[in-house]
C-alpha cells in the first residue's frame, strides 16, 4: 500500500500538467465545500458570509502581495490601499458612474494597476526601510482621501438609498445567469460562489507564477539585484511590472469586499488593513506558494470568531483588570508563531521536510565518488568534446579598446586593451586591486566606462544596460557565488536560463501548453548541466547546504543555462582545495572544447597555466603583459607585481606562486 502510494506521488512529481490539475481539483473542491452551506436551501447566515467573504478577500490580496514581499523582498505596507482603490473604485462607477457593475470592477482593477505602477516608478530605485516607507504614507495617504474627498464621502454607508437611490439594484447578468443584487448584504450566496470561482482562478494564475520563470526573475531580485541583472532580468521594469500586479490583486480583494459587505466606510482600509494582509503572509510563510493561502484562513478566523474567547475568559478569571483582549492574543501568537517558526507556518513545515529529504533522494549517491568528480557518462561526454574544436581562435568575440574608469580620484582601469576570440580563454592576472574585476564588471556594464569602447561581435556594448549585454550571450559568475542558497540546486539552474528575463508576464499567468513544453525542455537541459559539471543526484539539496566547490559548479552550471558564447568567471578557484581546483580545471577544458570562449580572473597559476590561451596581466589599471601563459607567467615584470620584489633577484623562470587571495 505504502509503496504503491510512494509510486503515485513519484508519477504525479514527474508529470507536471497531472500536477496542477490535482491542485486546481482540490481548490475547486475547497472551494465547494465553502459554498454549500450558502447555496443550501436555508442559505448562509450573514456572519458566515462575511467571514468567507473575509478569508477570499484577504487571501486574494496576500497571494498578490506575496510575489512583493515573499518573492521580490519589497516589503510593502500598501496592499491595503490597493484594496481600498479596488473597492470604492468598483462602488464609485457602479453607483455614481452608472457603468456596468462588471465593467466597474473590471476598470477598477485597472486603475489599481496603474496607480500601482506609477508609484512604483517612482519608488522603485529605493529598498528596504525607504520603500516600505513610501507605501506606509500611500496607505494613510488613500485613508485620508477616502476620508475627506466629498464625491467618495459620499459613498460610505454604501448602499444608501436616501443618496442614490439604489435600494435594490439590478442582478448582474453574466453568461446567462443572474447574480443577486450585488453591493447588497444579506443575500450573498451566488455572490460567494461567484468570488470562489473568482478566487480560484487568481490562486491558479499566482501559482503559475510563481513557479514560473517569472517568479524565479523576482526571487533573483530579492536575493541581489546585481545578480538578477545577471541573469538578464531588467530589474526595474520588472519591479514596477510586480508592483502592478500585486496591486491588481489587492483591489480584487477590494472588489470582493463590496460585493460582501455592501459597506463602505474609510476606517475599514486604515494601515491595520494592511498590516493584516502582510501578516497573513508572513504568518503563512513569506515566498512560499501556500503560506499567504493558509496565513488569510488563520489570521481571519482569529479576527473575525471567537475561538480565542475562552483565553480571553480564563484570563479575566484570574485578573479582571489585567488580561489580553483578542487582538492582543493575536499578536502575541504571531510572535510566539514567528519566533518558534521564522519560515512561517508553510515555511516551518516544508524547511522540516527539506531537512529529512536529502537522505532518501540523495540516497543513491556516494559522498565523494558523485560529489567530487562528474560522472562516467560525463567522462566519456568529455573524451567525446574534447576533440578537435571547431572555432578557428580567429574569429575575434570581444574587443576592448582604451577602457578607463575612474572611482573619484583612483583610476581603476586605465586604458586597457583586450581582445577575446571565439573558442578561447583568456585568463586576466594581477595583484589584489589590479582592476580585474572592474574590468570584468565593465564588460557586464555593471559600470560604464569613462573613456574606451567594448563590442562583442563588432557591436558596441558599453552603454547597453546589464541584462541587454546578459542577452547577447555573455553570462559570468563572481567572486563570492552569489546562489539561492534557500532553493534547490535544480531552482538555481533553471533560474540562469534567457527565459527568467524574457518570459512575458501573461504567459506565465496562463501557463499555456508550450510552457509546460519549454519547462520540461529547460529541466532536461539542467539534468545535462548538472551531470556536466559534477551536480548529478544533487538536483533536490538546498544550494547553501553544498561545499564550496560545488556552489562554484552550481554557478557555473547556471552560468551555462543562458548557452553564452562568452563566459566569465572571476576567481573559480578561490576557496577550492586542490582536488576541487584540479576538477575545475578539467571542467574548463571540457567547456574549452565544445567551444565556449572564456575570461577568467584568476590568482591560482597552476588552473591559469592549464586551461588558458592567451594571458593578460594588469597592474595599477593598466596593462603590464599580455601573451602566451608561459611567456607572460615568466615576464620578469609580472613576476616582480606579484612578489613585491625585483624580479633580478628571483631564478628567470621560477614558477609563480599567488601571494595573495591564499
Ligand atoms: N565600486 C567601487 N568604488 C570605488 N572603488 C572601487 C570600486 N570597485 C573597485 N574599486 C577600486 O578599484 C581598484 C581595483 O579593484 P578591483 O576589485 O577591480 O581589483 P582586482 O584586481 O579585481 O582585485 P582582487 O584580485 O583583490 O579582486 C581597487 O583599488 C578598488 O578599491
Amino acid at each position: 500500500m505504502m509503496a504503491r502510494l510512494t509510486e503515485l506521488a513519484a508519477t504525479v512529481r514527474k508529470r507536471p500538467a497531472l500536477r496542477d490539475l490535482l491542485w486546481v481539483l482540490a481548490l475547486g473542491l475547497i472551494a465547494f465545500w465553502a459554498s454549500r452551506p450558502a447555496m443550501s436551501g436555508e442559505g448562509i447566515t450573514l456572519a458566515d458570509s462575511q467571514i468567507l467573504g473575509s478569508i477570499c478577500a484577504i487571501m486574494v490580496a496576500a497571494v498578490g502581495l506575496n510575489f512583493l514581499v515573499g518573492h521580490a523582498r519589497l516589503v510593502s505596507l500598501g496592499q491595503g490601499a490597493f484594496f481600498a482603490i479596488g473597492a470604492y473604485a468598483s462602488a464609485w462607477l457602479t453607483l455614481d458612474g452608472g457603468w456596468h457593475p462588471l465593467l466597474a470592477m473590471v476598470a477598477a482593477l485597472v486603475i489599481a494597476g496603474v496607480i500601482g505602477a506609477l508609484l512604483a516608478m517612482a519608488s522603485m530605485r529605493l529598498r528596504g526601510p525607504s520603500f516600505a516607507m513610501i507605501t506606509l504614507v500611500v496607505t494613510i495617504l488613500v485613508e485620508r482621501i477616502l476620508v475627506e474627498w466629498a464625491p467618495l464621502g459620499r459613498l460610505s454607508g454604501y448602499p444608501n438609498t436616501l443618496d442614490h437611490g439604489s435600494g435594490l439594484l439590478e442582478p448582474i447578468k453574466v453568461f446567462g445567469m443572474e447574480l443577486d443584487p450585488p453591493l447588497f448584504a444579506g443575500i450573498p450566496a451566488d455572490v460567494i460562489l461567484a468570488i470562489l470561482i473568482v478566487l480560484v482562478v487568481a490562486l491558479y494564475g499566482y501559482r503559475n507564477v510563481s513557479q514560473s520563470s517569472w517568479g524565479r526573475s523576482l526571487r533573483a531580485i530579492g536575493t541581489s539585484e546585481h545578480l538578477a541583472a545577471h541573469l538578464g532580468v531588467n530589474v526595474y521594469a520588472r519591479k514596477v511590472a510586480a508592483m502592478a500586479v500585486a496591486s491588481v490583486y489587492g483591489a480584487v480583494g477590494g472588489v470582493f469586499y463590496v460585493q460582501v459587505f455592501a459597506h463602505l466606510q474609510p476606517e475599514s482600509f486604515n494601515i491595520y488593513l494592511s498590516i493584516t494582509i502582510i501578516l497573513a503572509v508572513m504568518l503563512g510563510g513569506a515566498g512560499t506558494v501556500l503560506g499567504p493561502i493558509v496565513g488569510s484562513i488563520v489570521i481571519v478566523l482569529l479576527q473575525q470568531t471567537d475561538v480565542l474567547q475562552p483565553l480571553v475568559t480564563a484570563q479575566k478569571n484570574i485578573s479582571e483588570s489585567w488580561y489580553l483582549s483578542t487582538p492582543g492574543l493575536i499578536g502575541l501568537l504571531l510572535i510566539l508563531t514567528l519566533a518558534v517558526l521564522p519560515q512561517g507556518l508553510v515555511g516551518g513545515v516544508q524547511g522540516l521536510v527539506h531537512r529529512f529529504r536529502p537522505a532518501a533522494v540523495n540516497a543513491d549517491v556516494e559522498p565523494d565518488a558523485g560529489a567530487a568528480a562528474p560522472t562516467a557518462e560525463a567522462a566519456e561526454m568529455t573524451e567525446q568534446e574534447e576533440s578537435p574544436r571547431e572555432t578557428s581562435g580567429e574569429d575575434v568575440l570581444l574587443t576592448v579598446r582604451g577602457v578607463r574608469r575612474m572611482f573619484g580620484g583612483l583610476t581603476a582601469v586605465d586604458g586597457v586593451d583586450l581582445t577575446v576570440r571565439a573558442g578561447q580563454v583568456h585568463a586576466l592576472i594581477g595583484p589584489n586591486g589590479a582592476g580585474k574585476t572592474t574590468l570584468a564588471n565593465l564588460i557586464t556594464g555593471v559600470y560604464a566606462p569613462n573613456e574606451g569602447e567594448i563590442a562583442l561581435r563588432g557591436q558596441r556594448i558599453d552603454t547597453a544596460p546589464t541584462y541587454r549585454i546578459i542577452r547577447s550571450g555573455i553570462a559570468r559568475t563572481f567572486q563570492t557565488p552569489l546562489l539561492f542558497g534557500h532553493e534547490t540546486v535544480e531552482e538555481n539552474v533553471l533560474s540562469g536560463f534567457a527565459h527568467t528575463g524574457t518570459l512575458p508576464f501573461w504567459k506565465a499567468w496562463l501557463k499555456l501548453p508550450s510552457e509546460y513544453r519549454r519547462d520540461r525542455v529547460m529541466r532536461e537541459r539542467t539534468a545535462e548541466l548538472m551531470e556536466l559539471v559534477g551536480l548529478k543526484g544533487f538536483e533536490h539539496l538546498e544550494a547553501g547546504s553544498l561545499s564550496y566547490g560545488k556552489q562554484r559548479a552550481l554557478e557555473i552550471a547556471r552560468a551555462l543555462a543562458s548557452d553564452p558564447s562568452l563566459l566569465i568567471l572571476d576567481e573559480p578557484a578561490a576557496g577550492l582545495n586542490t582536488a576541487e581546483t584540479a576538477e575545475l580545471g578539467q571542467l574548463m577544458l571540457r567547456l574549452r572544447a565544445r567551444g565556449l570562449a572564456m575570461i577568467i580572473v584568476e590568482h591560482h597559476m597552476e588552473l591559469v597555466t592549464m586551461v588558458s590561451d592567451e594571458v593578460t596581466c594588469m597592474n595599477t589599471g593598466s596593462v603590464l603583459a599580455h601573451g602566451k601563459p608561459a611567456e607572460v607567467l615568466a615576464d620578469p615584470h609580472v613576476v616582480e607585481a606579484y612578489l613585491g620584489v625585483s624580479a633580478v633577484a628571483e631564478p628567470a623562470g621560477a614558477p609563480l606562486e599567488r601571494t595573495d587571495n591564499a
